[in-house]
This record gives structure tokens, sequence and C-alpha cells, in this order.
């Protein structure tokens, strides 16, 4: 098999809590029996992040329960470490003793991996402490994705950045002498997240400060999920002028004891497992009032013919013998599952179209013309626009697929091998940037996972 076409991935974003790094690709086959499975599934990447950051900035001592161990968490309870914070892990459960704002350590190197809730979260962050110099370095595609007018708002709230390559882009040298407050506007229209990141570090300005968003916000659910949880943490922002003027009074944050909800991004994955299978999956824990916004993916497979039943605090799906298409889907509040819905749509009765998605070109890869490339590899007819993609039915030819260095490119691609035999997918370590054993829990449904190993691997292994 040809993998000199594959993009390389940088090794360096996986975390300890990584796997299946030996193996250059993996084949997955369909299920031999119909999917009938009860699971459950870690913690909130976006709550694990928030939660974390907030405690670290918090007076007392927070017990964090369910958090989920992936890359993008682990760099940022690394980040946190190197600041001084003490992270303690107790199975699934970080005990975080808060700094109250003042990070032990006033200098130091700090690598945010591929993660956008890192990247964007921790520099405002840093700015709660009135002095100190620190060194931020990404992931190689961390470096590409955009910061700018997150930095450009730091900039008018006292910080001295000093990039080493690119205006706007890590890796840079952020001087804090605090946030001063006052007003700072931010866009919202490539990503939530710089919105998210001032937000979580304005209680400690010290002067009110007050965030005016300018247009409309991508996946504006995760702004809501960011005040819902600075208010669990005991600060209340006023939110005014229809969502678009946000006002922080100076505060701290109080430690205290959370349990995380299961993360929705990644529940969706199995959801559409039953969908596309005919089979049936029940996830444990999760309720449809959740703030996460791909929670939508169940309106949308009830829509193409599955079944939904939420129960308690557990949410199924039951899959249909064939998935209803021929429809137009807005993908702008959960834009996390456009890859999803592109890998089931191949199998639906008619095409399926997914627009208002331009912003995630600016993610892991450009997924919108990534996940054409992947589907043309298997000989599917598909249309790349702007802001989206339209996906024609039919049958999936044998084909080793590029992840991208992608986590979501590799889970969304995995789901139409469960489907049709012959998908191989390239580098199936990236999946550990949200969900480190995907591939474990696929088997687990009794999808068939065939790994092959990496050549340097094996020679690394000697002759084992
Ligand atoms: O704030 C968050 O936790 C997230 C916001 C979204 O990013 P953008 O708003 O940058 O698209 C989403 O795609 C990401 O997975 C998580
Ligand atoms: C866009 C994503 O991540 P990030 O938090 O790095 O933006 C994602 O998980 O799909």
């Amino acid at each position: 098999m040809d993998h000199s076409n594959i993009h390389e991935p940088d090794r360096e974003a996986r975390s300890p809590w990584s796997r299946y790094n030996d193996s250059e690709s993996v084949e997955i086959s369909p299920p031999s029996l119909p999917m009938n499975a009860d699971i459950t599934v870690p913690g909130s990447k976006s709550m694990t992040n928030r939660a974390l950051l907030m405690a670290a900035l918090a007076k007392g001592t927070s017990r964090l329960a369910g958090i989920l161990q992936s890359d993008d968490s682990h760099w940022c309870m690394s980040a946190l470490r190197e600041l001084g914070v003490a992270v303690e892990l107790e199975g699934d459960t970080a005990v975080v003793h808060g700094a109250v704002g003042s990070w032990p350590n006033r200098s130091g190197s700090l690598y945010v991996g591929s993660a956008g809730t890192v990247a964007r979260f921790l520099p405002a962050a840093l700015m709660a402490a009135a002095s100190g110099t620190w060194r931020l370095r990404g992931s190689s595609r961390m470096s590409e994705r955009p910061l700018a007018p997150l930095l450009d708002a730091l900039a008018g709230q006292g910080a001295e950045i000093a990039y080493d390559g690119t205006r706007g882009c890590l890796p840079f040298t952020l001087r804090s002498s605090g946030l001063s407050g006052g007003e700072a506007v931010l866009p919202g229209a490539v990503s939530s997240q710089f919105i998210s990141g001032l937000l979580l570090a304005a209680p400690y300005a010290r002067k009110p400060l007050t965030i005016r968003i300018d247009g409309p916000v991508v996946q504006r659910d995760y702004v809501e999920m960011t005040i819902d949880m600075m208010k669990s943490f005991g600060v209340e922002p006023i939110v005014a002028d229809e969502g678009r003027t946000i006002v922080v009074e100076p505060g701290i944050y109080s430690g205290r004891s959370l349990a995380l909800e299961p993360d929705v991004s990644t529940c969706s994955y199995f959801w559409a497992l039953a969908a596309l299978t005919n089979g049936r999956v029940r996830i444990h824990g999760i309720h449809s009032n959740t703030r996460q916004p791909d929670i939508e993916i169940l309106n949308v497979l009830e829509r193409m013919g599955c079944t939904v039943t939420k129960s308690g605090d557990a949410i199924e799906v039951i899959g249909t013998e064939r998935l209803r298409g021929g429809c137009t889907i807005s993908m702008k509040t959960w834009s996390d599952q456009t890859l999803t819905i592109a890998a089931l749509a191949p199998f639906a009765d008619g095409p399926v179209t997914l627009t208002d998605a331009a912003h995630i070109r600016h993610h892991e890869c450009d997924r919108l013309a990534a996940i054409c490339q992947e589907l043309r590899k298997l000989g599917i007819r598909v249309e790349e626009h702007p802001d989206g993609l339209t996906v024609h039915p039919g049958v999936p030819q044998p084909a080793l697929l590029d992840p991208h260095d992608d986590h979501r490119m590799a889970m969304a691609l995995s789901l139409i091998g469960a489907k049709v035999a012959g998908v191989r997918i390239a580098d199936p370590g990236c999946v550990s940037k949200t969900c480190p054993d995907y591939f474990d829990r696929l088997r687990e449904l009794g999808v068939a996972v065939v790994f092959e190993e990496r050549p340097d691997a094996i020679s690394a292994h000697g002759t084992e």
C-alpha cells in the first residue's frame, strides 16, 4: 500500500495518552452481527479544558470528575503545571489547587499541541497575572490556525507580544502586565474560541471588561457554554444587546466540585454507527438539554430515518435500512459534525448538501477540501462549495484514506469502513486529540479493526 501521499503527522502533538502510533494504517470492516450496544463515552473536551482553566484561576481546590484524557486535555494540564499549578489525577477526576489568578511561575515555555481550546484560552489566562513572560508554541497546524483577533485584543489590554515568525500566529512570547479592562472588540466569524478565551480571563481584569462582538458568531453555543461554566465557578457575565455585548465585572472564581458531561462530539460517531449499520447504540450519562451543540445530530439522524429515544440520562439511536437524503443542512452551529454527516451521505437515497461551514477550513485541516478529496478516493461524487459540500449517493470502493492528521477525519471516515469492506485509514493515532482509544471502542461494538504496523516501528522493536 502506497503511503507516500499521506500527510505527515506532527508527532510532537501526540500526548502520552495517544495510542496506535506504531500503526501505519487501520483497516475497518463491517460488523458480522447487527450492532446492539449500551456504552459510555469520556468527558467533553470543551468542558474539560474550560473547567481546568477556571479551576487553575480559582481560589480553593476543585475536583473535576469525568475529565477527558486525550491530547487536548493533556496539553492543557501540562501548561497549567508548567505555570506552577498543582493538577493531580485520581482516575478520571482532576484535583486542581487554584492559584487565584497569580501564576506561581512567572516565566517559562508552554506548548499547546494542536488544541484550539488551549491555544485560544491560555494567552488571555496568562494575563490574569500582573506580571510574567511566557513563550508559547504549538503543533505545525496550530501555528497556522488563526489567533490574531484574540492576540490583537490582548495587545489592546496591555500585552506585549513578540512573534517568532508570522504576526498573529504561534510561536510567540507574551509579556503580561495584567488585563486593563475596558472595551475589547472581537469578531465571531472565524472562531468562537477567541470570545471564550477572553471571557474566561475577564474576571481578573483591573476594571470591568466589556466584550463587543463584531458580526455573527460561528458555533455560538460554545460561548454560551463558557458563560454557563463561569457562572458555575461563581462569576456572572452580563449579556446585553442581543448577545453582542458581554460585560464581566472583576471577581475571582471559586474552586468547586463538578461532574463533567460526556463528549457529545464523540458520542456522535457511535450514534452515526447505529444509523449506518441499522443497529442500536444507547449512550448513558447524556441529556438532550446539554449546551454541547453537536447534540443537533439527533434531529438530523431522525430526519434521515433513524429512531431516537431520549430516556432519563441515556440517548439511544436505532438505525434504518436506508438513510434518507435529498436535504440541505446548515452546519453553522454544530460544524464539528460536518465530516460525520458527509461520511453518512454516500449511503443516503439522495444527495446531501452541507452549508454554512466555511470556518472549518481553519480547523485541524481544511476540512471541506480534505473530506471532498477522501470521498473522491472512494469513488464518491462530491462537489466542494466555499462554505460546504454536496455528497451524492454511491458505493464506496476500496481505498487507503488520509486523515490529514485530523482526529475527526479519521473517526468520520471509519464509519464508511463499518458499512463497506476495503476501507483503510492511515495514521490511526491521530484520533488521540479527543478519543485516544477510538478504534478499541469500535472493535468492542463488533466492527472489525486490523492495524498495519509502521515499517520503522518494526525496526524499533528489533526482530520481535
Ligand atoms: O470552544 C470550544 O470548546 C470549541 C469551539 C469550536 O471551535 P470554533 O468556534 O473555533 O469553530 C469547536 O469547533 C471546537 O471543537 C470546540
Ligand atoms: C475544531 C476542533 O478542535 P479545536 O478545539 O482544536 O478547535 C475539533 O475538535 O473538531
